[in-house]
C-alpha cells in the first residue's frame, strides 16, 4: 500500500480579536473559526511513525493565535494568506497549506439611533468565508464566499416545462414560494505571493459586498423560472462586478413549502390561488449546484 494523498492539521480554532481606538473609544471585534491543513513530505509520519516531519497540530493552533496578534485579521483573505504563507516559509518540507477562515457576524448595535462603541449582536448564522491555499513556488489561490444566508420569497418564483413521464407527480406551477440557504463562492486569479494579496486588499471587502448585494437583489427581483437560471444570473452579475474573479459557484438547497389541502374540513379552500397555510419541509430538498467561468 502507498499513500495517495494526505493532509493534516487543526480544525475549529476559534479566534476573537478586538481593536480599540483609544481616541474615539470605539472598539471593533472580529470572531472567526480557522482550519489549518498542511501537505508535503509527511508520508513517513503515517507509514513509519516518523514524527520528525510533524508540525504538531497544537503548534498550528498556537501559530494561528500568534499571527492573529501580530497581523490584521481582516479582511479574512489577507489573514488566511498570511497564515498559509507562514507555514510554507517556515517548514521547507511542506508543499501546501490549506487555510479556511469562517468569519461570524457581530453586527454593531444601534442604540437610540447611534452606533454603540462596544456592543454587538449576532444577526444570523450567515458567515463570510475564505479558503486559501498557499503552494510552495506557485502562489496563493483564494476562494471567498458567503454561507448560511437563509432567504425566502413568498412569490415571484415558477417551475414548469420540466420532463413529465411515468415518474412525475410534481404539478407545474406559475407561482410558488422560494427559499434557499445561500452557499456561494468566488475564486480569484492566483496571487503570485503575499505582496500581491496585500495589494488587492481593498478589493476583497468590496467584492463581498457586491456578491452579497447581487445575491439578494437577483433573488428578490427575478421572477425566477428555476433555481438553476436564477443562480446562473447571480454568477454572471458577480463576474461582471469583479474582474479579478475567475469563476463563481453556488450551491443552493431548494427548501420546499408544500400546500396543504384542507378541503376535507368543511370545504376549506387552501390550495392554488387560495393557498395561505403551507407545510415547510425539512427534507427531502432540492440541491442545485453550479460553477460559472468566464467564456
Ligand atoms: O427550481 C427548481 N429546479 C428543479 O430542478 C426542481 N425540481 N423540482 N423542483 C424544482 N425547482
Amino acid at each position: 500500500a502507498a499513500i495517495a494523498s494526505a493532509r493534516y492539521g487543526k480544525d475549529n480554532v476559534r479566534v476573537y480579536k478586538v481593536e480599540r481606538d483609544e481616541k474615539t473609544g470605539v472598539q471593533t471585534v472580529t470572531e472567526m473559526t480557522v482550519c489549518v491543513l498542511l501537505e508535503g513530505a509527511i508520508d513517513t509520519s503515517y507509514t513509519k511513525a516518523d514524527n520528525s516531519v510533524v508540525v504538531a497540530t497544537d503548534s498550528m493552533k498556537n501559530t494561528v493565535y500568534i499571527k492573529a496578534k501580530e497581523h490584521p485579521v481582516t479582511p479574512p483573505e489577507l489573514f488566511a494568506s498570511i497564515l498559509g504563507t507562514h507555514f510554507i516559509d517556515s517548514y521547507p518540507h511542506l508543499t501546501a497549506a490549506h487555510i479556511n477562515v469562517i468569519t461570524h457576524r457581530w453586527t454593531r448595535m444601534t442604540i437610540d439611533g447611534k452606533p454603540h462603541p462596544h456592543s454587538f449582536y449576532r444577526d444570523g448564522a450567515e458567515t463570510r468565508n475564505v479558503e486559501a491555499v498557499a503552494r510552495r513556488g506557485k502562489g496563493i489561490d483564494i476562494r471567498s464566499g458567503i454561507a448560511g444566508l437563509l432567504v425566502l420569497k413568498s412569490t415571484g418564483s415558477q417551475f414548469h416545462g420540466f420532463i413529465r413521464d411515468e415518474y412525475t407527480t410534481l404539478p407545474e406551477v406559475w407561482e410558488r414560494i422560494l427559499s434557499t440557504d445561500v452557499d456561494a463562492g468566488w475564486s480569484w486569479k492566483t496571487f503570485p505571493d503575499i505582496a500581491a494579496v496585500k495589494a488587492a486588499v481593498p478589493k476583497f471587502d468590496k467584492a463581498f459586498e457586491d456578491a452579497r448585494n447581487i445575491t439578494l437583489k437577483t433573488f428578490a427581483e427575478e421572477d425566477s423560472p428555476s433555481v438553476q437560471n436564477t443562480m446562473y444570473k447571480m454568477c454572471e452579475y458577480i463576474m461582471a462586478a469583479v474582474p479579478e474573479v475567475e469563476n463563481v459557484d453556488y450551491s443552493l438547497p431548494n427548501k420546499h413549502y408544500f400546500e396543504i389541502d384542507l378541503s376535507w374540513h368543511k370545504g376549506l379552500k387552501n390550495t392554488g390561488k387560495d393557498a395561505e397555510v403551507y407545510a415547510p419541509q425539512s427534507g427531502p430538498n432540492g440541491l442545485i449546484k453550479v460553477t460559472v467561468a468566464r467564456s
